[in-house]
């Protein structure tokens, strides 16, 4: 697929694929060009501040109402929202899944999805879910939006083909897509079965972190960020559009393809970003620093640095901090902390958790290192070190985050995830070194 991208982040796009499609110098003319309908998708309310105030116009073959009419519920049972109460009393423990095993019966996307956690309220736009996908069917016919937050896809095999209303991307593991809430998608794939994580966000839209003294530059930038160019299809045959809203599932027919927008401009648009290009800052003396250096994008939740849901990765990089013991630090945390691992090690975790795998470490519980891993650390040397062929994620929550019973029941469950920190031996003897027998 030859895909255009526009690069970026939260810039005012135009784009058309058309020529004179797009209104210039205004939204609404008496008759917009080709016979397009004008349409304003509102991401924000039209009062935020200029910061975060969000909108697109999109000029489509038929305006968007005439796709959404008539719903019936559907079922997408896997897919939770918060708060999940009706599973009843569920672990709250240290808890490590294996991958989720690709399906067996031809499934798409959105029946494909599992939600393994979630956390505050879909009802008040407060909170987020942890899902994973597998599946190995595209949609054909099919269409859906998500009215109750934008979606973090971060693909861990197969690459995604994503088909929304302002145009399309191709996704591979190592990069992440953003499909911003009420945008309609379509998902296809392109090089086999797919599976991967996504956080849900609820809350207010993710953006990007400040850096503070960091200064201008490193972490995730703005103009690797890519939007798609305008694309659209002229189909006209019975189709779906499904729809997930307050927590359910609703469907409808209608018959045409509601991806027919052939000129968009604004700032509510989705994107895609390759996590290779992360530049990362860290320890270049001693100690560890706070994951949060690794933040790629953060969801505020309206208190100053307490993130609805931050999105942290672990990629490739130089360890050389002296004196240091250079994994993760054993830590209790009031945010609640979910991690999948895209690819290779994780530091704290060679052995366990694995490409596929997913841990959740909650809030105030313990976790860290695992005893081979204290072991190894403590006794390396400490030369400069490349971490390569890795990337792991965390998605961060303020809020508790609650296991699904299809998380609690799974197969995938490690029941030994405790047992990796049984070797953690007493070295404290009353002498200065300690006992490292
Ligand atoms: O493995 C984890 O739990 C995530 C994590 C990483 C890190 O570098 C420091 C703290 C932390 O919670
Ligand atoms: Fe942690």
């Amino acid at each position: 697929m030859g895909l255009a991208y526009m690069p970026g982040f939260g810039n005012d796009f135009e784009t058309e694929s058309l020529p004179g499609a797009l209104p210039q110098g205004q939204n609404s003319p008496q008759r917009a060009p080709y016979g397009l309908y004008a349409e304003q998708l509102s991401g924000s309310p039209f009062t935020a501040p200029r910061g975060t105030n969000e909108r697109s116009w999109l000029y489509r073959i038929r305006p968007s109402v005439r796709h959404t009419s008539r719903f019936k519920s559907m079922s997408a049972p896997y897919w939770k929202s918060a708060p999940n109460v009706d599973d009843g009393d569920l672990p709250i423990g240290q808890l490590r899944w294996d991958p989720t095993p690709m399906p067996n019966e031809a499934t798409t996307f959105v029946h494909g999805i599992r939600t393994m956690t979630t956390a505050g309220d879909v009802h008040t736009q407060v909170g987020m879910a942890s899902h994973v996908y597998a599946f190995n069917t595209a949609m054909e016919d099919d269409y859906f939006f998500n009215a109750d937050g934008e979606m973090l896809v971060v693909p861990q095999e197969g690459t995604l083909d994503l088909f929304t209303e302002l145009g399309r991307m191709a996704v591979a593991p190592g990069e992440i897509a953003i499909i911003p809430r009420g945008m309609m998608v379509q998902v296809g794939l392109t090089d086999g079965p797919c599976r991967g994580y996504i956080c849900e966000n609820y809350g207010a839209k993710f953006t990007l972190p400040d850096r503070g003294p960091i200064g201008a530059n490193c972490l995730a930038n703005p103009r690797d960020f890519k939007t798609p160019v305008a694309a659209y299809e002229d189909k006209e045959k019975p189709c779906r559009v499904q729809v997930k809203w307050g927590g359910r599932f609703y469907e409808t027919e209608i018959d045409h393809s509601p991806l027919d927008v052939v000129a968009w401009h604004g700032n509510y648009t989705p994107y895609k970003y390759d996590l290779s290009t992360f530049s990362p800052v860290g320890a270049i003396l001693f100690d560890h620093p706070d994951p949060s250096i690794f933040t790629v994008l953060t969801a505020p939740s309206g208190e100053e640095g307490t993130a609805n849901v931050d999105f942290v990765i672990f990629p490739p990089r130089w360890m050389v901090a002296e004196n240091t013991f250079r994994p993760p630090w054993y830590h209790r945390n009031i945010m609640s902390e979910f991690m999948g691992l895209i690819k290779g090690q994780y530091d704290a975790k060679e052995k366990g958790f694995v490409p596929g795998g997913m841990s959740l470490h909650n809030m105030m519980l313990p976790h860290g290192p695992d005893a081979f891993g204290f072991e190894k650390a403590s006794t390396a040397k400490l030369e400069p070190v490349k971490l390569d062929e890795t990337m792991a994620f965390m998605f961060e929550t303020r809020y508790p985050q609650h296991v699904t019973s299809y998380a609690a029941e799974s197969q995938t469950l490690q029941d030994d995830y405790l047992d990796c920190w049984t070797g953690l031996k007493k070295r404290f003897d009353g002498t200065p070194e300690g006992n490292w027998d």
